[in-house]
């Protein structure tokens, strides 16, 4: 059973559509690979796979093996090169470097790996999807991986069913399977869609990490007010509400946006090189009135609000995975 080389199976869930589930499941997946663990990804988003995207490799194609599909590599285990920070030498004094951060492999299967044209609309009865799912938790060949995160699509579907079915039919699938988090925005509108996910969790006996409020306000990079666009703190009440922990908000960031758009892999903290691709360094970092983090950055190649806070978020994950 390929799933036998996986230590935690996170599934990343939430009631509504667009709340970035799938941001959250590729930035926590990087997170973690810069944390040393070996990651792989799962989407099982059938009629929207978009990890392929969030990971900048639309272009890449499953292999074939005997035994099964072979994953897409986001990246291998590597060690980053030194680095030099540049807040030293902006002061005067000298430059900080950083020496060799590990980072695990990072894996990734999707249908949008399969489909033969990237357009290609899925249009698949129940039955169908049925089986699609249980053929991704049987017929990947993961590498050892220390964490497997499964985006989903909204709701509670027939990928949602299927995909629980086949994980609690094997004991050791079960011991595996660390809980859910649970992505909302912060509107009632949301909220109340969400209710149903963290039901089903409860009626489904799956264990509950958090809940992840993103969305949550848009802070100005030239005066770090905060604008709460989506009103404010529902995920947080939410949380309360049904007694599970609240992991915390992400504020709508536009780097990470344009990061997206432009098919560009929203990466790692400050200072890394990962992919021969240079991160550029941030100038400060402000706390804004609502106690949400604000970068004032310079040009930039990671999302650094997001980043951050989902650098934060694999801790607590993790934490949480082994209590
Ligand atoms: N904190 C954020 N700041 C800025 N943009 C964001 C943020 N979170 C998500 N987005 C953007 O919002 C859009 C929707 O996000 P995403 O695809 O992750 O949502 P989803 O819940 O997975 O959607 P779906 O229901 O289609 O699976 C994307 O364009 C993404 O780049
Ligand atoms: S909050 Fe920021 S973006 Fe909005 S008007 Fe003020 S300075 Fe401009």
């Amino acid at each position: 059973m390929p799933l036998e080389n996986i230590s935690h199976i996170v599934l990343v869930l939430s009631g509504k559509g667009g709340v970035g589930k799938s941001s959250i499941t590729t930035q926590l997946a990087l997170a973690l690979s810069l944390q040393g663990k070996s990651v792989g990804v799962l989407d099982i988003d059938l009629t929207g796979p978009s990890i392929p995207r969030f990971f900048g490799i639309e272009q890449s194609r499953v292999k074939q093996a005997p035994g099964g599909w072979i994953p897409v590599e986001v990246h291998a285990e590597q060690t980053l090169p030194a680095t030099q920070h540049a807040d030293g030498a902006a002061n005067g004094t000298a430059p900080q470097q950083s020496y060799g951060t590990r980072v695990g492999a990072l894996s990734c299967m999707s249908l949008g790996f399969i489909l033969p044209n990237r357009g290609d609309a899925v249009i698949w009865r129940g039955p169908k999807k049925t089986a699609m799912v249980r053929q991704f938790l049987t017929d990947v060949l993961w590498p050892e991986l220390d964490f497997l995160l499964v985006d989903t699509p909204p709701g509670t579907s027939d990928e949602h069913i299927s995909l629980l079915e086949t994980l609690l039919k094997t004991t050791a699938a079960t011991a595996q399977l660390a809980g859910a988090v649970v992505v909302t925005t912060p509107q009632a509108i949301a909220i109340s869609d969400v209710k149903k996910e963290l039901n089903f969790c409860t009626k489904t006996g799956v264990r509950v990490l958090g809940v992840v409020e993103n969305m949550a306000g848009f802070v100005c990079p030239n005066c770090s007010e905060c604008c709460n666009v989506f009103s404010k703190g529902g995920g947080e009440v939410m949380a309360k509400d049904f007694n599970v922990p609240f992991l915390g908000s992400v504020p709508i960031d536009p780097a990470f946006v344009m990061l997206v758009e432009e098919g560009v892999r929203p990466t790692y903290p400050k200072g890394t090189v990962v992919g021969g691709k240079a991160l550029v360094e941030r100038e400060e970092s402000v706390e804004s009135k609502d106690g949400l983090l604000v970068d004032k950055y310079r040009e930039c190649s990671l999302a650094p609000v997001f980043g951050e806070f989902v650098a934060r978020l694999a801790g607590d994950v993790e934490a949480r995975v082994a209590a």
